[in-house]
């Protein structure tokens, strides 16, 4: 998978609006209600990173859960990063709504 230029990914950060990005990757943190809710939305961006063979950075402060995306075999970021980021995005809804 090809390294992103930085115009491309201005204008896919733009659609992430929660994700910032720093040097050669991107980063969002994720509040939640509970320490097992923090946990059990480990749990689901695990399965999703082993599915789809691209796995994040992961700290879990109490509550709060940073999750790092950036695709080493490129050095730099890919469209694997942003599709990943919509990916949890998505199951931080649902896991919060
Ligand atoms: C050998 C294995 O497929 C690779 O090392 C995969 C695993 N997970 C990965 N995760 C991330 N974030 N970047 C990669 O380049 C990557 N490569």
């Amino acid at each position: 998978m090809e390294r992103l230029n930085d115009e491309v990914i201005r204008q896919k950060l733009s659609k992430l609006p929660e994700w910032n990005l720093e040097e050669k990757l991107i980063h969002r943190r994720y509040r939640f209600a509970s320490f097992p809710a923090a946990i059990a939305f480990v749990n689901r961006v695990a399965e999703i990173a082993e599915e789809k063979n691209h796995h994040p950075f992961i700290s879990i402060d109490y509550k709060m859960v940073t999750v790092r995306l950036t695709s080493w075999h490129a050095g730099g970021l890919t469209d694997l990063d942003f599709n990943e980021a919509a990916y949890f995005d998505t199951v931080y809804a649902e896991m919060t709504d």
